[in-house]
């Protein structure tokens, strides 16, 4: 079963442009990235797809159910993750995170103390008294505290230190492990190319691409390094040349054979040829949009 589904999902704020017409499939059990620049439609998406603003046109389901008959329901049982970490000021963390597991009916103490300790929250400070990291610590926790089966993050790592990303994804994978579907938002390539299954790169509010990190890694170009020439060979296909230090290194994206006999005539010390990163992908995609 699809634990998210959208069929041409559509919002218009007013004349202008939230998304348009997006169409995701992520099955049960996926970890799923969402990839897309600031202001590409990734919030509007995730809040769209769980009736938090309603759409123009098209439809969200969750599990199978469509969002706008079950929505109460459907979202009790999410865990869900808004970029901004707003909550009441005076209050403080752990009646911040009773109070949400209480809105879920829930008692949900034993896994939230697990949860802080590991993110090293101190749940007796106010809301106020906060930075920003800590703040996203109260939403994870706030999200994962009640086990759900589907957790949607939208850009959750922003204000994190390195060493409480680590942690988070760790979380993030057990639960993934335990059966749990994963949607993540964010801006940051290398933790989708790290962590996610599938994903999908959203520009100006249309959905570019949507594959498994496999293929979408897999796209002809290839990044080459050489050592001991300071120019690329002359061929069809080569862009993005860089230079630094004693190498040069550049994509290329025609026939191996063409390559390989070109460089066979170089008077190299070093070559490397490896698939280009997702930094190099996005931008492949973004390019292609263009056209
Ligand atoms: N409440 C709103 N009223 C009017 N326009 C909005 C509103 N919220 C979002 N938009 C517009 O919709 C588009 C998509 O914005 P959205 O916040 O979904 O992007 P995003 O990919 O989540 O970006 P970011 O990473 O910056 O949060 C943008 O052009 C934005 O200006």
């Amino acid at each position: 079963m699809e634990a998210v589904r959208t069929i041409s999902l559509t919002k218009y704020y007013g004349k202008s442009r939230g998304i348009k017409d997006i169409n995701l499939s992520v099955p049960e059990g996926d970890f799923f990235g969402f990839i897309g620049p600031n202001g590409a439609g990734k919030s509007t998406t995730i809040r769209t797809l769980l009736g938090l603003i309603s759409p123009s046109s098209g439809t969200a389901e969750i599990f199978g159910q469509d969002i706008r008959g079950h929505k109460d329901k459907i979202l009790s049982g999410i865990g869900y993750m808004p970029s901004e970490a707003n909550f009441y000021p005076a209050m403080k963390v752990r009646e911040v995170i009773r109070f949400s597991a209480e809105l879920r009916g829930r008692d949900c103490s034993v896994e939230a103390a697990r949860l802080c300790e590991r993110l090293e929250l101190d749940t007796g400070k106010k809301i106020g008294a906060l930075s920003l990291g800590n703040r996203k610590k109260v939403s994870i926790v706030c999200a994962l505290q009640h086990q759900p089966k589907l957790c949607i993050f939208d850009e959750p790592t922003s204000g994190l230190d390195p060493l409480m990303q680590r942690e988070f994804y760790a979380i993030l994978e057990e639960r993934n492990a335990q059966g749990a579907t994963i949607f993540l938002s964010s801006h940051v390539l290398s933790e989708v190319q790290r962590h996610c299954r599938h994903a999908a790169v959203i520009r100006e509010g249309e959905i570019l691409v949507v594959d498994s990190m496999e293929h979408l890694g897999k796209t002809r170009a290839k990044r080459v390094t050489l050592r001991g020439v300071d120019a690329p060979p002359a061929l069809e296909g080569i862009r993005d040349v860089k230079k630094g230090g004693d190498a040069v290194n550049f994509l290329y994206s025609g026939s191996p054979e063409v390559l390989l006999n070109a460089l066979a005539a170089l008077p190299l010390t070093d070559v490397t040829i490896t698939e280009p990163d997702l930094e190099e992908i996005f931008m492949h995609y973004y390019r292609e949009g263009e056209k």
